[in-house]
């Protein structure tokens, strides 16, 4: 396993938001977090990316407690886009990618072929090649979403957490964001909405609910109607695509 907690709360003012969290992401692998508004996906996310400290329990990558880490030796193996991430308004989308190459980099070793290389590569990925020159305050909502996933390609991380990549991107964008993760040789851990394209695009899925783990497996096992009932009060019907077999779900109204 390359990323782990085990048993790991956080909580504010003794309000467990993260209670008991015990999940572990296979090599490679794409896990996917799903859960309502406020099931602490985000807080796990932030945990993971050691933005916060576990109150308890413990997160190792690769078997070594991520606190026990030099801050240098995490950025360079852990990326993390953040919901609502923001940067510098007078940058261009390429300083924002560029940003991505600081854990690789001296303070004073030069800009050099690997880094331009980094660079290029995520762009391409992220398919903002074109508007790498733009100012960050001239960007869609969708473009600077596709940058802060360029800069975190950028960082080349083995471990990629990513929070609702496909907000603010248009169903095409989504689809191509989601199977470029899906593709790339590195684990990821996603927090998702889309119940649909978190069964296309996941190897494994986790819900959570009030910040607890209440199921975790293939999309198969996790996406039945009774755990979408469980977790989201919402009642659906979940059945296999005559046409490619994928997994759908149907939400019923009424
Ligand atoms: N710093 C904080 N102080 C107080 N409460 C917090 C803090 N951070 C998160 N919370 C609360 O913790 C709960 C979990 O929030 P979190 O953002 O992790 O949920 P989420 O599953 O990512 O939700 P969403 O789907 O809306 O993004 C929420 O009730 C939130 O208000």
């Amino acid at each position: 396993m390359t990323l782990a907690t085990q048993d790991v709360r956080w909580g504010v003012g003794g309000l467990p938001l993260v209670d008991g969290v015990t999940l572990a992401v296979e090599p490679g692998r794409t896990l996917g977090l799903i859960g309502p508004n406020g099931s602490g996906k985000s807080s796990l996310l932030r945990l993971m990316a050691r933005l916060r400290r576990v109150s308890s329990g413990v997160i190792t990558l690769e078997d070594r407690d991520i606190a026990s880490l030099s801050r240098r030796t995490f950025a360079r193996r852990v990326a993390f886009v953040e919901q609502q991430a923001t940067t510098d308004a007078a940058l261009t989308v390429q300083d924002v990618v560029r940003l991505g190459r600081t854990p690789h980099r001296g303070a004073l070793s030069p800009w050099n072929a690997a880094d331009a290389a980094a660079v290029d590569t995520a762009l391409a990925q992220v398919g903002m090649a074109d508007r790498r020159d733009r100012l960050w305050h001239s960007l869609s909502g969708g473009e600077r979403q596709r940058a802060l996933i360029a800069r975190a390609l950028a960082q080349c991380p083995s471990e990629l957490l990513l929070d609702e990549p496909t907000n603010h991107l248009d169903i095409r964008h989504q689809l191509e964001i989601l199977a470029l993760v899906q593709r790339l040789p590195v684990t990821s851990v996603v927090a998702l909405h889309d119940l649909n394209l978190a069964a296309l695009f996941c190897d494994r899925l986790a819900a959570l609910h009030q910040g607890r783990l209440v199921c975790v497996g293939t999309p198969e096992e996790v996406l039945t109607p009774e755990v979408i009932f469980h977790v989201f009060g919402v009642r659906a019907s979940v059945e296999r695509s005559p046409r490619d077999g994928r997994l759908q779900v149907h939400f019923l109204l009424g």
